[in-house]
């Protein structure tokens, strides 16, 4: 499927961006250990001053342990704050000009490591398929920020008797980024594009679940010119990203992860009045009116479900489709379901890998049953997936499942189940469509199906969420600002507006005139 223009080369044309000679990750599934630290400060690898608690990283397609990461304590996060804190007193000073050349160059060097989709896959469980597209989205990120850094400016304002203001738009300074596990490398680049093209520094903690990739765009940073100590990586979970918040001379918070732990992250946010970005959590309603090209709509529904395991913020997993059509979108949307071909996800036919912990397979497996106790009907999978080949037998996989007989009270239609089930809700007009559609304390995404132009914008101009999607779902431009309403969080990644997350307005009044005094 094309998700992205341009995104989803196949491999024989892929090959032709890749330079020669580069080194290219040649692990299978099963095969990956690390060795290196994962902590990264100063433009180096380091081992955390302080580590103390140790996490396993699993890899998901086959259960076995990558590594034993070491949580980062007080002192190792107060030693990548200050090399942060370093390192934004020369990246400030330069040019938007010359922070873009340095941008570009590390998107440069991302476009051509293919071995960063290969480790994405083998710590995430997603298929290399995807994973190649995750990555193309992050180079194109940090692309667009790079354009964008040379034209950052203010505006002059004329005031009476010649005199005049103006604006300058500045960098916050340091700021932390957190990370949810689903999309480890491009939520790094979300974050760090706009903080970097406005001129701030960063210290990065990804999902303990996921340590492994974000190191190497830290690396590729210095690679690309960043000074020493910009970009940084501490590991570790609950308790160092509190650190990280909690700390003084941390400027800004952008977080992406679940609902209760951004409530966590804007009250310590308070405490030191520091502005934040919550890209929190979803349960997205898509909405298929029976005018729809049903091809298309059926299309629509599995990208909008399944991608990513359905570990995704803002899939569409209340599909509602008008009654008229029920029956034949259902048969359509079962019958694609069953042919996901589910399994090693580094192979290149695969589409569905495995989910991220056994924990996290055992929570989704919980909301099935208790779909199917509250009397929603299983109408393809839902059950766990034993592949054949030996080494995946410990794997975290499951088919595919798609609920019928649902209802807008039930568990399964307004829980953020964060894994790869549909529920099929029918209606019968656009009014009641889109009051149930908002019956909701989430508004991360929407989405709808329709040939009727008219009723296209109409529903998603009704619709209370961020990110809208029409005749489509789940495509990623860039260019495009992506971000909740409600409890899904507030302020926005990608696009121009994200500029606003990341700098601040320096207003100047100039006297070009004798100071009139009152006194
Ligand atoms: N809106 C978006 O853009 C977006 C994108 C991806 C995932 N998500 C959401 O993320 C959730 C799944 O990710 P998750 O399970 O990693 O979420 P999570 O909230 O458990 O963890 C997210 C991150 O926060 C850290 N963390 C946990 N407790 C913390 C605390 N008290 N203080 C500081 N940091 C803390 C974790 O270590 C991790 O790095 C889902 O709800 C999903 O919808 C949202
Ligand atoms: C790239 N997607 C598919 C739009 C996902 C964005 C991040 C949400 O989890």
């Amino acid at each position: 499927p094309g998700l992205r223009a341009g995104s989803c080369l196949p491999p024989c044309l892929r090959s032709l961006l890749v330079a020669p000679g580069l080194a290219t990750m040649s692990s299978a599934t099963g095969t990956l250990t690390v060795q290196q630290p994962l902590n990264y400060r100063a433009g180096a690898r380091v081992q955390p001053a302080d580590g103390g608690q140790l996490e396993e990283v699993f890899e998901p397609a086959t259960g076995r342990v990558l590594c034993k990461l070491p949580c980062s304590g007080e002192k190792e996060v107060d030693l990548a704050v200050q090399s942060a804190k370093a390192a934004f007193k020369i990246w400030s000073q330069m040019s938007g000009m010359e922070r873009c050349r340095v941008m570009l160059e590390a998107a440069r060097i991302i476009r051509q490591r293919e071995e960063i989709a290969t480790m994405e896959t083998i710590n995430n469980g997603k298929s290399i398929f995807e994973a190649r597209v995750d990555i193309d989205i992050s180079w194109q990120c940090l692309e667009y920020y790079a354009g964008l850094a040379g034209s950052l400016a203010g505006e002059h304002i004329q005031l009476p008797g010649g005199s005049f203001g103006y604006t300058r738009r500045e960098p916050l300074g340091v700021c932390v980024g957190i990370g949810a596990w689903n999309y480890p490398f491009q939520i790094a680049c979300w974050k760090s594009g706009p903080a970097l093209a406005c001129g701030n520094a960063m210290v990065f903690k990804p999902s303990p679940f996921t340590p492994i990739s974000v190191v190497r765009l830290a690396e590729i940073f210095t690679e690309a010119g960043v000074p020493k100590g910009l970009f940084n990586v501490v590991q570790g979970g609950a308790a160092t990203g509190q650190l990280l918040c909690q700390h003084p001379d941390v400027a800004k918070i952008s977080f992406t992860g679940s609902v209760p732990t951004g409530m966590k992250i804007m009250e310590m946010a308070a405490k030191g009045i520091k502005p934040v970005t919550l890209e929190l959590g979803g349960k997205s309603p898509l909405i298929i009116f029976s005018d729809a090209d049903l091809e298309n709509a059926v299309k629509g529904a599995l990208m909008a479900n399944f991608l990513t395991q359905g570990e995704v913020c803002c899939n569409g997993t209340r599909v509602f489709v008008e009654r008229k059509i029920l029956d034949t979108f259902t048969k359509e949307v079962v019958k694609r379901t069953q042919k996901i071909k589910i399994g090693d996800p580094l192979l290149e036919d695969t589409r569905m890998g495995a989910l991220i912990n056994r924990p996290h397979l055992n929570r989704v497996q919980g909301f099935i049953k208790q779909a199917k106790e509250q009397g929603a009907e299983v109408l393809c999978g839902g059950d766990l997936y034993v592949p054949d080949d030996p080494k995946l037998k410990n794997g975290y996989y499951m088919r595919p499942c798609v609920l019928g007989n649902c209802k807008d009270d039930m568990t399964c239609v307004k829980e953020e189940i964060f894994g790869p089930v549909m529920a099929i809700l029918p209606f019968d007009t656009e009014e009641e469509v889109l009051e149930r559609a908002n019956a909701t304390k989430f508004g991360l995404a929407g989405g709808v199906f329709t040939r009727d132009i008219q009723k296209a914008h109409r529903v998603v101009a009704a619709l209370k969420a961020g990110m809208c999607f029409i005749n489509n779902y789940n495509v990623s431009p860039v260019e495009l600002p992506f971000g909740g309403y409600k409890s899904s969080g507030f302020g926005r990644e990608n696009g121009r507006a994200a500029i606003e997350y990341y700098s601040q307005l320096k207003t100047v009044c100039v006297e070009m005139g004798d100071v009139e005094s009152v006194f």
